[in-house]
């Protein structure tokens, strides 16, 4: 009982609150309404009128007013013409058939016939009288070329066609042509009611099919300044299949902004901040790897707080156009710091890098306390140093530079020494699979091999190299983002050749404490260099002259005190060979350091002949109790075992997974479960002996560890490759 007494109120008020009420406003509801609301009234003003025996001037007068009332209220609301016209038409009709009815009389059968006649017209043409905003003319931004009808024309383009596709009213208020005439921006401002940008962004594809873009083109949508202003930044040219020259500023940057090499298709700026990550660049012979490396030795050169280094294995291509300038007396300054052309040099280079990177750990430990950073903070006196490697596939087949290199990469990050490496192919045997997992920047280049890209991004992305447009482009991923197909600047050598000039002013100095760190190795390097490379130069120019792909046998020259990079004439010498070999099991930073010699060297007497130069990388006496003497390495086949294809896809199948279920790695092979151990179990790779849990499945499948292992017996030739296996895929 109190239940019901409590919820009456409550349910009444309800009710009431529900029913459907009874509008009884004039406000007409529709064009028909409106039509027949109007005649009444004014049949009613004409029997008012002749009742009272009004004056027809109050009619004229009546006339007048509405109209000048409507033309000024509709300028106010930017009514556009037809609904104005519309309007003015009414109240004229409507004014003179009272003024009519005034002077002679209401009561005539033409009189009403007249009204019924004018109300008739006034429905039928209702549809005119609807409000629309007159269509603004865009601003044109100054200095753009278009004319403004084109702007303006565009604009109202733009503005139907997302009323057309989208259904949402835009108000387009600028067109701003790019500068590279390969798009333009429509500023937008979108309509209140809860209509957002991604609305148009989810729309983009059928906005650029509406809007006939060619192919490779499209629409994006970025913020404008506020969440109602909207840029749609439309592709009018696919830039990737543009030629695009090197654009010929040598203004000086720092590393720690991006380093640009390219566009995207539509424009952007294709660029890494090599700051930190270390990149990797793939892609087949001729594919545009070398032009590539040169527009990033360019980028990097312009920054004042960055050194490049070449470690150019590749016949002196990279290099040879930046030391020419050098070699023929036109700069004091060698533009690159550091260049070598062959393994002997390149391992004095990577040993130095790390010992210099190790250096820095300890000495500037100050210097991070005093920016309040973990970071080592680089500048003109303490300068980022970047070894680019060409050919890193040739690296890696020299145990020693491959163990250098991974090792520089790992521990160079913070101490600001970084590598950019090139490879013929992305694939474990030519690029170590944890170099290419510690690589925040990854570049494939275009080549008919599909694979490559599965290789290099990871498999199932959705890219294809169809998408690109041949040399000189390819797909980038910074951090493990979505590639994204660019197209790298075309450089010239006569580009080059202005840029060493420009850049051999810039460059800084490596810093002291590095310079010491890295000794004798680094303060000889321009001799050895200038020896080097002016030999290669007189291999290139004498036309019997045969250059050995893997660069000239190394020569040194006699250190004559701290190196200036002066054009000093110089003797040559054969280095004596760095006795150095890789510690059976151990990592490079196990390793003494290569760089400094057994003994503080005598400085040389400047006659003196080759036999007086220390042994650059004679190893000390270590503290662990080894000996100076050469450490062997395990004997290892003269020359490495190819990986077979199986093996290959599935370190790339793994990604970077640790343990992966059968059943998945079957699925991303293309296999049956069931050939999976047929193919593997030859190689010495099982499946782990216990099921274990990945995205919530427990299930027995195969470790990462266990093929990397396998693939490393198979280098060394321990495991003999069964004619099936090694046939896959095409058995
Ligand atoms: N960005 C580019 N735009 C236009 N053409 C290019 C571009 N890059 C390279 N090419 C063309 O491709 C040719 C080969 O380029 P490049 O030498 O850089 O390739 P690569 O991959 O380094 O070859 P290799 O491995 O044989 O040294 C160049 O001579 C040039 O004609």
């Amino acid at each position: 009982m109190s239940t019901t007494t409590r919820t009456r109120p409550r349910t009444a008020r309800n009710r009431a609150a529900h029913a459907p009420r009874v509008d009884w406003s004039l406000v007409p509801r529709g064009p028909v309404s409106a039509t027949v609301q109007g005649a009444l009234a004014l049949a009613a003003l004409g029997v008012v009128g002749d009742v009272t025996h009004l004056d027809p001037l109050v009619g004229v007068a009546a006339g007048t007013v509405g109209t000048v009332g409507t033309v000024v209220a509709g300028a106010h609301r930017d009514l556009s013409t037809a609904p104005l016209l519309y309007r003015v038409g009414c109240w004229i009709g409507a004014g003179s058939w009272w003024t009519y009815t005034l002077a002679t009389t209401v009561w005539a059968q033409p009189v009403w016939a007249a009204l019924g006649v004018g109300a008739l017209a006034s429905g039928v043409l209702s549809p005119l009288g609807r409000a629309t905003a007159r269509r603004r003319t865009p601003a044109v931004v100054p200095g753009t070329a278009l004319v403004t009808r084109n702007v303006a024309a565009i604009g109202t383009d733009w503005e139907a066609r997302i009323q057309r596709v989208c259904s949402v009213r835009v108000e387009v208020t600028n067109v701003i042509v790019w500068p590279t005439r390969a798009g333009y921006d429509v500023h937008l401002t979108l309509p209140g009611g809860g209509v957002t940008r991604k609305h148009l962004q989810d729309r983009a594809e059928a906005l650029a099919t509406d809007a006939c873009l060619p192919e490779g083109c499209g629409v994006e949508f970025v913020g404008g300044g506020n969440r109602r202003l909207v840029i749609a930044r439309v592709n009018t040219v696919n830039r990737l299949s543009q030629v695009i020259a090197y654009p010929a500023d040598h203004s000086p940057r720092s590393v720690l902004e991006p380093v640009v090499f390219g566009e995207y298709s539509n424009s952007d700026l294709v660029g890494a901040v090599v700051r930190e990550e270390s990149m990797l660049v793939s892609g087949k012979r001729g594919s545009g790897k070398t032009t590539l490396l040169q527009d990033i030795s360019v980028a990097l050169g312009r920054c004042a707080d960055h050194l490049v280094w070449h470690l150019d294995l590749n016949g002196g291509g990279l290099t040879q156009p930046w030391i020419d300038v050098w070699l023929d007396g036109k700069v004091t300054r060698c533009p690159i710091d550091w260049a070598a052309p062959n393994a002997e040099e390149g391992k004095l280079m990577l040993a130095s890098g790390i010992t210099i990177a190790k250096h820095r750990k300890a000495s500037y430990r100050k210097l991070k306390r005093a920016h309040d950073t973990s970071l080592l903070p680089v500048s003109p006196q303490l300068p980022q140093i970047t070894i680019v490697v060409d050919e890193g596939a040739q690296a890696v087949q020299d145990r020693q530079l491959e163990a250098l290199l991974g090792e520089l990469q790992n521990i160079g990050r913070n101490e600001a020494v970084n590598v950019i490496i090139s490879s013929l192919r992305p694939t474990s045997d030519l690029v170590p699979t944890n170099m290419r997992r510690q690589t925040g920047v990854r570049i494939q280049m275009y080549g008919p091999d599909e694979d490559e890209l599965g290789h290099m991004f990871g498999w199932h992305l959705g890219i294809a190299m169809d998408q690109l447009a041949g040399k000189g482009t390819g797909f980038i991923s910074v951090d493990g983002a979505q590639p994204r197909p660019f197209r790298a600047y075309n450089i010239t050598p006569s580009q080059i050749e202005a840029a060493a000039l420009a850049i051999a002013g810039l460059r800084p100095d490596l810093d002291e404490a590095s310079a010491q760190a890295a000794g004798p190795a680094y303060a000889t390097r321009l001799e050895r260099m200038r020896a080097v490379f002016a030999a290669m130069a007189d291999d290139f120019d004498d036309e019997d002259g045969d250059v050995d792909g893997g660069g000239p046998a190394p020569v040194a020259c006699l250190p004559s005190g701290p190196s200036t990079g002066s054009a000093a004439p110089v003797a040559a010498a054969v280095v004596p060979r760095p006795r150095f070999e890789v510690l059976s099991g151990g990592a490079a930073a196990d390793w003494p350091d290569l760089t400094t010699p057994a003994q503080p060297p005598a400085a040389p007497a400047a006659t003196g002949t080759a036999a007086d130069w220390p042994d650059l990388m004679a190893l000390p006496t270590t503290p662990s109790g080894l000996s100076g003497a050469p450490v062997t390495a395990p004997s290892a086949p003269a020359v490495e075992q190819p990986l077979p294809e199986i093996v290959r896809r599935t370190i790339a199948a793994f990604g970077a997974a640790e343990r992966m279920h059968s059943e998945t790695l079957a699925a991303l092979l293309g296999l049956e479960q069931a050939d999976l151990p047929g193919l593997l179990a030859p190689l010495g790779i099982r499946p782990l002996p216990r099921a274990f849990l990945v995205s919530g499945k427990h299930k027995r499948g195969y470790a990462l560890a266990d093929v990397l292992a396998a693939a490393d017996r198979i280098h060394r030739g321990e495991v003999q490759v069964p004619p099936q296996v090694a046939a896959w895929p095409a058995a």
